[in-house]
C-alpha cells in the first residue's frame, strides 16, 4: 500500500538526521575560512546540486559577499584570488570538471562538496568537503537512502551550506534583519 506523504516526509528528515550525524565536527571549517578570504565566490554545480549552490549564493550575497554563479549571463572572469566552489555528488560531472580545470589554471582556488574526495573533481580541489549520501547513479551507499539518484546528497549539501552561512554570521555578527536588507527589491 502506498505511504502518505506525511510518512514520506518524515522518513526523509530521518534520512537527513542520520547525515548530519555522520558530518564531523570540522566540516566545512577550512571551506568557511576560504570563503571570508576570497575576492570573490564563484558557485558551479549541474542539475539538482546546481540548484542548491544558486541557494547558497544568495544567502552569500546577503551576507555581504561577491558571489556569481557560473553561467549566468552576467558572470564576470574568475581570477587569482577568487574561490570556485563546486558542488557535485559524484564528483565526475564532465562540465564541471572543465570548470574545476580552468579555475586552476587562472590560479584561482577551487574548493568541492561531494560524495567521493577521490574523485576527478576532488582530486583537483584545494579543499574538498567530504559529505555522505549516495552518488546519482547509486553505485554505493543504497542502504542510506530510499530517495532517487542524488536527492539525499543535494539535501545534504543545502543543509550543510545553510549551516556555512550560519557560521560565518556568528562570526560576522550578522543577523537576518541586516541580510534582509541585501535581499533583491526587485521581486
Ligand atoms: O540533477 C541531478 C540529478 O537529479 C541527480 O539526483 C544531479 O545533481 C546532476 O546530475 C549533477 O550531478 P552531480 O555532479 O553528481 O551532483
Amino acid at each position: 500500500m502506498a505511504q502518505s506523504i506525511k510518512r514520506h516526509a518524515a522518513h526523509i528528515v530521518q534520512e537527513l538526521e542520520h547525515a548530519a550525524s555522520l558530518l564531523t565536527e570540522d566540516t566545512g571549517e577550512r571551506l568557511t575560512e576560504a570563503i571570508l578570504g576570497a575576492g570573490r565566490i564563484f558557485v558551479a554545480g549541474a542539475g539538482r546540486s546546481g540548484l542548491m549552490m544558486k541557494a547558497f549564493a544568495m544567502r552569500l550575497v546577503h551576507l555581504g559577499l561577491q558571489a556569481h554563479v557560473v553561467g549566468e549571463t552576467v558572470t564576470p572572469g574568475i581570477t587569482k584570488g577568487d574561490l570556485l566552489l563546486i558542488g557535485s555528488g559524484s564528483g565526475e560531472t564532465r562540465t564541471l570538471i572543465g570548470m574545476a580545470e580552468k579555475a586552476k589554471a587562472l590560479d584561482a582556488d577551487v574548493a568541492a562538496l561531494t560524495i567521493q574526495p577521490q574523485s576527478t573533481i576532488g582530486a583537483l580541489a584545494d579543499i574538498v568537503v567530504q559529505l555522505p549520501g549516495v552518488p546519482k547513479d547509486q553505485a554505493s551507499g543504497r542502504d542510506l537512502t530510499v530517495q532517487p539518484m542524488g536527492s539525499l546528497f543535494e539535501q545534504t549539501l543545502l543543509v550543510v551550506l545553510d549551516a556555512v552561512i550560519l557560521r560565518i554570521m556568528e562570526s560576522q555578527h550578522q543577523n537576518s534583519g541586516k541580510m534582509y536588507g541585501n535581499h533583491a527589491n526587485l521581486e
